[in-house]
């Protein structure tokens, strides 16, 4: 048995323990079964982002006459250019990863797969290693729908989606969430005739009123079919055949010679050999923490997409400089606090999110106003003859605070960064009215909008 003081399974969010705590002297072993820096360097967000950018532009293309540029109207994407710069990018920052761990002296990197033989013992590449601290942070794999006919074919999933070099002429998508809408705008922009299969709702944990905007703009572009389930998948060895069927028995068959497979995800514990340890799972493969990120075994932790508790790399890190903070620079039994977690979902239209959604508030039966501003509505957004895009913020009623905002729109993830930070300073509806706001910049549409919750308080 080799000792180590702290053993970290997997590159994406660990990467936040390995080096920080070498710094200070433990003794750390990191293990890594695929190419370093997990799901958001490899085939999340940097190349999903990095197909997206350009994506945006063709549609701020499109839109150029209503600002009387004469421009071609139907540019290109170079698309295998594209996406051979974007792999070639991150694999080049994934290969550097390792280097500066094989030179720190306080760090042993390790590829292979990684299983638990018992609470604080792992085996890996035929070795057995043990730590007093032990750092889950497994990540997750997509979750592949039981649909008969698809097993075998060559659907694609965000993994190879985003290292497919050849543009389809038609892509079939089923799911509408983050990484179905944020794809599909990444194909339809550059050509592809996409078809949404959309069980419940697109977005559908988005603000009300945010997703019947998202859907006007969204289906502009896009072909949605709503209300179907996919009854069946075919494969001629060229084009795929989906038969879907709505709730009333309606039977439709899509066919394209692309597939999206974007049904949600599920955690990389299965094949982690828990069934060795005392470390419990939820019933969906999660790993509960408590507030200090430990599993029901003490000392071993789970961080990131695997724990369950947010499926973003921004919380991921969040949660490895808290778990530094409290068990190695300055330790305490501080529990972790998130405060306003934001989200952006990076389509056409974009979107970004803060706090409750409405509907949230009247299940909680707070007392809020709706504060409202259209991007139309201000200069820049004339300058940019919007046609689209808003801000809405939610204010409690008694005491002014910021309960939620959503916007929709360009820029609505850069803009919805005043108000998370204000959240995470307990700010309110004063803060938000007493600035001084550039003028004619797009953050007036949040001043406007905190102007028409002041009224609706007035009013009251
Ligand atoms: C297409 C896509 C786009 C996304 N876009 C965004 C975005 O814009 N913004 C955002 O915040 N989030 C985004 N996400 C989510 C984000 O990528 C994840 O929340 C984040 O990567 C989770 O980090 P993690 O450290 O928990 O897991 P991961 O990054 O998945 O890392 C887990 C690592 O553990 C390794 N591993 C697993 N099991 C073992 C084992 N037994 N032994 C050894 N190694 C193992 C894996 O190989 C992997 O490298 C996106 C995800 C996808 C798929
Ligand atoms: N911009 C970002 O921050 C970003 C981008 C991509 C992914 N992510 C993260 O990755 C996670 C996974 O993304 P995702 O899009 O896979 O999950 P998701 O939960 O966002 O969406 C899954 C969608 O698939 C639908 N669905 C599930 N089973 C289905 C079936 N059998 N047939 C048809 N539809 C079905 C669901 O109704 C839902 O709309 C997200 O939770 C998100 O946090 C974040």
């Amino acid at each position: 048995m080799e000792s180590f003081d702290i053993i970290i399974i997997g590159s994406g969010g660990g990467t936040k323990i390995a080096r920080p705590a070498a710094d200070l002297g433990f003794k750390v072993a990191m293990i890594e079964k695929e190419a370093m820096g997990g799901t958001c360097l490899n085939r999340g967000c940097i190349p999903s982002k990095m197909v997206i950018h350009p994506a945006d532009q063709i549609h701020h293309i499109k839109h150029s006459p209503k600002i009387n540029i004469d421009a071609d109207l139907n540019p290109q994407i170079r698309f295998k250019e594209m996406i051979e710069r974007v792999t070639g990018t991150v694999d080049n920052i994934s290969e550097g990863l390792a280097p500066p761990y094989e030179a720190h002296p306080d760090i042993e990197l390790i590829f292979g797969e990684a299983t638990f033989s018992g609470n604080h013992s792992i085996s890996v590449n035929g070795r057995e290693l043990s730590a007093e601290r032990i750092f889950i942070a497994v990540g997750t794999r997509p979750q592949i729908p039981n649909i008969p006919g698809l097993e075998g074919t060559p659907y694609m999933t965000n993994r190879e989606a985003l290292r497919n070099t050849e543009l389809p002429p038609r892509m079939i998508v089923i799911g509408a969430g983050y990484i179905g809408c944020e794809l599909g705008h990444a194909y339809s922009s550059a050509g592809t005739d996409v078809h949404f299969i959309v069980r419940s709702e697109l977005i559908r944990r988005e603000d009300r009123e945010i997703k019947a905007e998202f859907k006007k703009v969204f289906s502009e572009n896009n072909t949605l079919h709503e209300g179907y389930d996919v009854e069946q998948v075919e494969y001629d060895g060229s084009v795929f055949s989906v038969q879907i069927r709505n709730k009333d028995g309606a039977f439709q068959t899509l066919e394209a010679e692309a597939l999206l497979v974007a049904t949600g995800i599920v955690p990389n514990t299965d094949f982690l050999g828990l069934e060795n340890t005392d470390i419990q799972l939820d019933d969906h493969g999660f790993i509960p923490v408590d507030g200090q990120l430990q599993s029901s075994v003490p000392g071993v932790y789970a961080m990131g997409d695997c724990n369950g508790n947010y499926f973003f790399r921004h919380t991921v890190n969040w949660e490895g400089e808290f778990l530094m903070r409290v068990l190695f620079e300055d330790p305490s039994d501080e529990t972790i606090d998130y405060g306003a977690v934001p989200h952006a979902v990076f389509t056409y239209p974009q979107v970004a999110g803060v706090g409750k959604t409405e509907d949230e508030l009247i299940a909680d039966g707070a007392d809020y106003v709706r504060g409202f501003c259209r991007y139309e509505n201000t200069a820049m957004g004339m300058a940019r003859q919007a046609d689209h895009g808003f801000v809405k913020i939610l204010i409690g009623r008694k005491d002014k605070t910021i309960l939620g905002a959503h916007i929709i729109g360009d820029e609505a993830s850069n803009m919805l960064h005043m108000i998370v930070a204000l959240m995470y300073k307990n700010g309110t509806l004063d803060d938000l009215l007493n600035m001084i706001y550039i003028h004619p910049a797009l953050p007036e549409a949040v001043r406007d909008a905190a102007r028409d919750a002041r009224d609706q308080l007035k009013i009251a």
